[in-house]
Order: C-alpha cells, then structure tokens, then sequence
C-alpha cells in the first residue's frame, strides 16, 4: 500500500497548476496550490500515508458528513420530513431547484441541505459549533482540532448566496431557527481545519458498520452507515457525483478545500487533498489520485 500511495502521488503530480483554487472565499485564495497528499485507514488500524498527508487544510463541505451523522444520530428518519437523498444534478450552490421545489432541498450534500441539517442540529444542541469540533475530535482521535476563524468570519462576510437559500427555505417554512445564527454554525463546521490522516480516521467508521475503532464508538448502526454511503455515493459531488461514480466507483465527499474522503466499505478509508479545483468544485488532482487507486485495488461497489 505505500509503494502504491507514493507510486499515485508521483503520477497525479503533473496534474497541478491545471486547476483553480477556489477564491469565491478570499480566506481560501491564499493557499500555496502546489500541496498534494493522501492518507488510507484500515479497518485493521492501520494508517498508510504519503505527500503532505498531516498538514491540516480547510475541510468545507466534507463537514457536511459530519453533520449529517449528528443530526441521523439524534433525529434517525425524522429529518427526511425537511430534505431528501435524491442527487441535484446542480452545482452546490444553486438556488433554482429550491424554489422550483418549494424550499426541500434534494440532499444534505447540496448547501441547502447542509444547511436545513445545520437548522435541525441548533435545534437541539446548545452550542452546535462545538459539539461539532468535539465530536470530529473523537472521530479523528485529535484533540487539536480548532475552526480556522479567519475563515469562518470570511465566509460570514461573503455569505450571500447561503443566506439566499437559508431565507428561501424560511420562506417557505422550512427553517426553524435565526438565519445568522444557523449560518454561523454551518460556517464554523466548513472551517474545521484537518489532514488527511485526521479525515481517514474520522471516516473510518463508515468502512466499518458504523463503528469507530480508536474510540470504541459505535457511531451508527450499520444500516444507517450504509444509508450515508449510498448518499454519499450518489451526491457527494455535487453535479459531478455521475462523474466520480463512472471514475472511482466509491462513495465519497469533496470539499472547495481541496480534499475528498472516499470509503471502501468493510476495508478502508481514504482522504486526498489537493487544493486545485476543477469546473464542477472537486480536486483535480485528487479526483485522478482515487481513480488511481481505485483502478489499482481492483475494487469499487459497483
Ligand atoms: N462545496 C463546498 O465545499 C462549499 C462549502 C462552502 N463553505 C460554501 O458554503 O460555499
């Protein structure tokens, strides 16, 4: 496995400088582009890494996992009353399909719905930013893990069209707390600042049944783990999650930060990070690194 992750990283390499970090956040318009790692963790407990696999990097939408397994966690199938798991076929921040379907955002994967699960965890915990950072701390066995608040506050400062969807859906009745206040939340989720290796971790559970070996946490029920893979599988992203299915063949969530976590279920996890983006939002070099290894492994879930 390591001949093979660095073997991987050497092929992909040359693939830097063909996209574009995202800058739509000025906070992430700053990040040196030519950074590239990998990190894979076995259900076995063993970490397997390569490239720049422990520098921390912005996590952003892979948080929208984590906030999905909070809120299935305490509302089990109740929070499929205010969103569905169907794909979008959208880019992540479209609003047309949200007024089209009156405020029920397609899937937690989409901002909307990131968003409407935001909405369901400030209902029910008192301080939801940390819970969050708590429960990826247990998840990653890293008690360092902090919100780069420079990043949270610049994306608060640019949140327009978040906080169009999150009034949208309030509109329509289906936002049950302050927009600002739920905006906040989601931002400070999307700036946890993680590696590779603490993102293989926090994801092993999800190759696992549910279950999260370093803590001893059985995390959710093997069913409901399958039910975030399947999601994952068909909307992790974005519009590009036909794309990453037909290439990679794994669930998997990106992030504007560069990483992507893909599952192997019943043997691995595994986190890329490379902060050039293609046109759809995802890592380009990460998308080829999975493709990779995938390809290599000989396995995929379809
Ligand atoms: N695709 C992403 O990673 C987007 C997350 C980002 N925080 C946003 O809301 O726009």
């Amino acid at each position: 496995m390591q001949a093979l992750l660095n073997e991987i990283l050497d092929e992909v390499r040359p693939l830097i400088g063909q996209g574009k970090v995202a800058d739509y956040i000025p906070a992430l318009a700053s990040i040196v582009p030519d950074q590239l790692g990998i990190a894979v963790y076995g259900n076995d407990g063993q970490l397997h890494v390569a490239g720049d696999a422990r520098t921390p990097f912005s996590i952003q939408s892979i948080s929208k996992v984590f906030s999905l397994v909070q809120a299935i966690g305490h509302s089990g199938e109740d929070i499929w009353q205010r969103l569905g798991h169907e794909p979008s076929g959208q880019p992540f921040n479209s609003l047309v399909q949200l007024e089209f379907e009156r405020g029920r955002p397609r899937n937690p994967f989409i901002n909307a719905g990131a968003l409407v699960i935001c909405d369901i965890n400030q209902s029910r915990y008192a301080a939801p930013a940390l819970s969050m950072r708590d429960f990826v701390r247990r998840l990653s066995d890293n008690p360092e893990v902090t919100v780069d608040n420079h990043v949270a506050e610049s994306e608060y400062q640019h949140r327009a069209r978040n906080a169009a969807a999150a009034y949208l859906m309030q509109s329509f009745g289906n936002f049950h707390n302050e927009v600002e206040a739920v905006l906040r939340s989601y931002f400070s989720c999307c700036a946890l600042r993680m590696s590779c290796v603490d993102l293989a971790r926090a994801f092993g559970f999800l190759a696992n049944q549910g279950f999260c070996q370093h803590s001893g946490e059985q995390v959710l029920s093997p069913r409901q783990s399958k039910q975030i893979n399947a999601i994952m599988a068909t909307s992790g992203l974005y519009d590009e999650a036909g794309n990453f299915a037909y290439r990679v063949g794994l669930p998997g969530k990106s992030g504007v930060g560069g990483g992507i976590v893909a599952v192997v279920p019943g043997q691995f996890s595994v986190c890329v990070w490379s902060p050039e983006l293609n046109a759809a939002g995802n890592s380009l070099a990460g998308m080829k690194a999975l493709e990779l290894l995938s390809q290599r492994i000989g396995w995929s879930v379809f």
